[in-house]
């Protein structure tokens, strides 16, 4: 009989050797062993571990680092590579004529895997992407132009109320709100009414950002959610952040939206803009399968997530350099002063410096700051010498892409005159706040809407900042978007008066 010193020492040895073959696999057999990079990278997944968690959110800058020291393309783990050289962006976020996956591991950090965010394979996404399209074309938000507008004329009304009180407001949640009502009336045709509660706002956004503190662990240790989720509720919203539960509420009220629509045969909504469970229901080109409840859900979650956060950063980040930089905004007023004051987002798309603040604003906001990586399933990219086999995760950061002083030079100060001219015009390409390719942002439009109207709408106050500075909108943290110091209030103001404008 085996005692249990010979088994502990046969389990022993059989694990020595699982790793020496792990580590002879991973660093001297890999299709990838010829690209450069740190050793440990290849061989281990620990090492962005290290700089995503233990620094945390820091390992976009680690692989700007490694790019100083390695030179344009970098094996930043044992599976994925990273190229810095914005040149290169449209082979690996390409058109969608060319089949780009998602890599599963990085959509681990997105808890709606049904939704077109979370689509890893390259024909499905089309199929889902197509349907969602026409309700997010440009003809289709300018029609909604209006309730935008509205909604701006809201935000402008919690100014109002602080004008001439010497109490702060703060903008970021007030951003949220906004962004957080728009993206569900346009989708649902229903908001959150969160402009008119701002203390539920203000404990939504804290919420999320909490729960978005947590990704990089989640991408790292999925079994911890996924046990969470095998919990009953009654135990597990003891343990569950708040914003899981925020997201878990809200996803419940949606369903019972979804249930309507996909019971509901004589569309009730018929005159009135339907909502988007309305439009994938009934589209030919969706298999049954597609419109199955639990599906519709991810959708209209993924909608809500992508469309508020991203959006209230981008408008806190860009009127913060405004109210920072009085001799722009003046600049930005004197182009107002051009339209008429009940302005439409088309004409004010047409207002080059405005058009100017709000594509830096995005560039200093990073969009999704994570590695969104592309998967070429049947294509070899050849990158310069080197050639990256078909089936590896490639991606460049925005933070690469946004600070590449060739391009952009002077990257971290606010600097609208970039986008201006000839010059500017040849720049927009390497803005990657949307992403490019056929992956990109499907929301782009609603967002252009939002930031042109609002921000010509608080152009209007005067406003100082209130214990605020740019650590509290600079890109310091990568938690899928860009977090400022970690102990931030976000930004705040105090409004002083609002100028006639004529
Ligand atoms: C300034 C605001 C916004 C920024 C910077 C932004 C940025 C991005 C980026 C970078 C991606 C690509 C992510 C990836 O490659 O994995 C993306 C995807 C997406 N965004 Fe936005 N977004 C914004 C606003 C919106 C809005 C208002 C919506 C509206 C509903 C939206 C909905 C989506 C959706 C559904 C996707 C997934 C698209 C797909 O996979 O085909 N976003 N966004």
């Amino acid at each position: 009989m085996l005692s249990w010193t010979s088994i502990l020492f046969s389990l022993s040895t059989l694990q020595l050797a699982y790793i020496i073959y792990g580590v002879i696999s991973r660093v001297f057999l890999s299709p990838l062993r010829k690209i450069p990079g740190p050793k440990l990278a290849a061989l281990t997944s620990y090492y962005e571990f290290y700089f995503d968690a233990i620094q945390p959110g820091r390992f976009v800058w680690k692989i700007k680092d490694l790019h100083e020291e390695y030179g344009p393309i970098v094996r930043i783990t044992p599976w994925e590579i990273h190229v810095n050289d914005v040149e290169f962006l449209d082979d690996i976020y390409a058109p969608s004529f060319r089949r780009r996956e998602k890599y599963a591991y990085q959509t681990r950090t997105l808890p709606v895997p049904l939704s077109v965010g979370g689509t890893i394979q390259h024909e499905l996404h089309r199929k889902r992407r197509e349907a969602l399209n026409p309700f997010f074309s440009k003809k289709s938000v300018q029609s909604l132009g209006p309730m935008i507008a509205r909604k701006a004329e809201l935000l402008c009304k919690r100014l109002d109320d602080h004008l001439n009180s010497q109490i702060p407001i703060n903008l970021s949640e007030v951003y949220f709100a906004f962004a957080n009502d728009v993206v569900s009336q346009y989708s649902f045709g229903h908001d959150n009414d969160l402009l008119r509660d701002p203390i539920r706002a203000a404990s939504l956004r804290a919420n999320l950002s909490e729960l978005l503190l947590g990704v990089k662990i989640n991408q790292h240790f999925p079994w911890i959610v996924e046990t969470l989720e095998l919990l009953p509720m009654a135990l597990a919203k003891h343990i569950m952040p708040p914003g899981v539960l925020d997201m878990k509420a809200f996803s419940a009220r949606i369903s019972e939206d979804i249930e309507q629509v996909l019971h509901d045969s004589n569309d009730v909504k018929r005159g009135k803009r339907r909502s988007i469970f309305y439009e994938l229901r009934d589209n030919p080109n969706l298999p049954p399968s597609e419109k199955s409840s639990l599906r519709l859900e991810h959708e209209g979650t993924l909608l809500v997530m992508a469309g508020t956060e991203s959006t209230a950063k981008s408008l806190a980040t860009t009127h913060f350099h405004l109210i920072s930089n009085p001799p722009m905004m003046a600049k930005l007023r004197a182009e107002l002063r051009t339209v008429h004051e009940d302005f439409s987002w088309t004409e004010l798309e047409n207002l080059p410096y405005l058009s100017a603040c709000i594509a830096e604003g995005n560039r200093l906001s990073f969009g999704v700051t994570a590695r969104v990586c592309r998967i070429a399933p049947d294509e070899a990219l050849q990158y310069k010498d080197y050639t990256i086999p078909p089936g590896t995760p490639v991606s460049m950061t925005s933070l690469c892409a946004h600070t590449d002083e060739t391009i952009f030079p002077d990257p971290w100060t606010f600097n609208p005159d970039r986008w201006l001219g000839q010059e500017g015009v040849a720049r927009r390409k390497y803005q990657m706040a949307f992403n490019k390719g056929g992956r990109n942002c499907i929301g782009i439009n609603l967002a252009h809407a939002e930031m042109f109207l609002v921000i010509a709408a608080v152009a209007r106050y005067d406003m100082e900042l209130f214990e605020t500075d740019v650590s509290d909108v600079e890109f310091r943290h990568d938690y899928q978007v860009a977090y400022p110091k970690l102990d931030s209030k976000g930004v705040k103001a105090i409004v002083k008066g609002k100028p006639a404008m004529a």
